[in-house]
């Protein structure tokens, strides 16, 4: 049978790595990034964030004229974020905004592919490791074609936890965190780590670097790409309370064996960000 998304994975690798170009580019060029606020302010974007995502969409559209995007800077711009059955590509363009303004050597470029709302392909690509991860449903996921392996590791007392702080940062929410972090790290667990961008740490899990990683905050351009990387490299994925994952709850849970996520779950204080498919307030 043809495989129909093939020549569009095809399109998402290379997109992803004249991104990357792009990206090193600008850390190149002294001139002065400007650096602009979202929701908090630490919430970061450059207009190189939103120069990268212009130049993935437009060269997909020449390709693939009737698919649809959600992308992390046209959304902020007012774009609707809407997933419906349609071809739909999900991109974030640097994941690891932050890490990009404090040339901090982990930024992705992240790039999920949907179809009938079911991820049919996922490229993350790390800009300055040059680690182009990629997986293709049923097919196995990959990091520079060489096949990627979750950690055979069952007890959480000897694992590696990825986790972040995010960008919101009302005392509320800092609390929660901290409950969080404190709860796992006296498990114990032998460490926690986190790379400052969802998809490289999600890219981490596939790898059998970490054991799983855990976050409440982030959107579904941040782990559309990595959620298929993690299972087609024998990953778990689930919500932060412990049910089924959901791209668009914000929360995502991500490990390398049920054992370890359901273990995990227990030590989260979870909460609930309005989702991603939540009706805009002014409505
Ligand atoms: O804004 P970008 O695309 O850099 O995405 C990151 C979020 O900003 C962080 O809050 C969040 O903690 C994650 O690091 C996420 O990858
Ligand atoms: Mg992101
Ligand atoms: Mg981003």
């Amino acid at each position: 049978m043809a495989d129909l998304w093939q020549n569009a994975m095809d399109h998402a690798v290379s997109a992803a790595r004249h991104a990357g170009e792009v990206v090193r580019e600008a850390l190149r060029d002294d001139r002065k990034q400007t650096v602009m606020t979202k929701s908090s302010s630490v919430d970061l974007v450059t207009q190189t964030d939103q120069k990268v995502e212009k130049l993935i969409i437009q060269s997909v559209k020449e390709k693939f004229p009737t698919h649809s995007f959600i992308g992390e800077e046209s959304v902020s711009a007012g774009e609707p974020l809407l997933l419906t059955d349609a071809p739909t590509w999900i991109i974030d363009p640097i994941d690891g905004t932050t890490n990009f303004v404090h040339t901090f050597p982990f930024i992705a470029v992240s790039i999920g592919f949907s179809v009938n709302k079911q991820m049919e392909f996922g490229v993350v690509y790390s800009c300055l490791e040059d680690k182009m991860y990629t997986a293709r449903r049923g097919r196995g996921a990959f990091c520079n074609g060489e096949p990627l392996q979750v950690s055979h590791q069952e007890d959480i007392n000897q694992s590696i936890i990825a986790a972040e702080f995010g960008s919101t940062r009302d005392a509320e929410t800092v609390d929660k965190i901290f409950i969080s972090l404190r709860r796992v790290l006296s498990l114990p667990v032998h460490g926690i780590r986190g790379a400052g961008t969802a998809a490289i740490n999600m890219c981490l899990v596939a790898s059998g670097c970490v054991e799983a990683y855990y976050e409440i905050g982030i959107h579904v351009w941040d782990v559309a790409a990595g959620s298929l990387i993690v299972s087609e490299a024998g990953g778990v994925l689930l919500d932060t309370d412990g049910g089924p994952a959901d791209l668009m709850s914000r929360r995502i849970v991500a490990a390398n064996r049920r054992i370890i996520a359901e273990r995990l779950v227990k030590e989260i204080e979870t909460f609930s960000p309005i989702r991603d498919d939540a009706a805009p307030a002014n409505q």
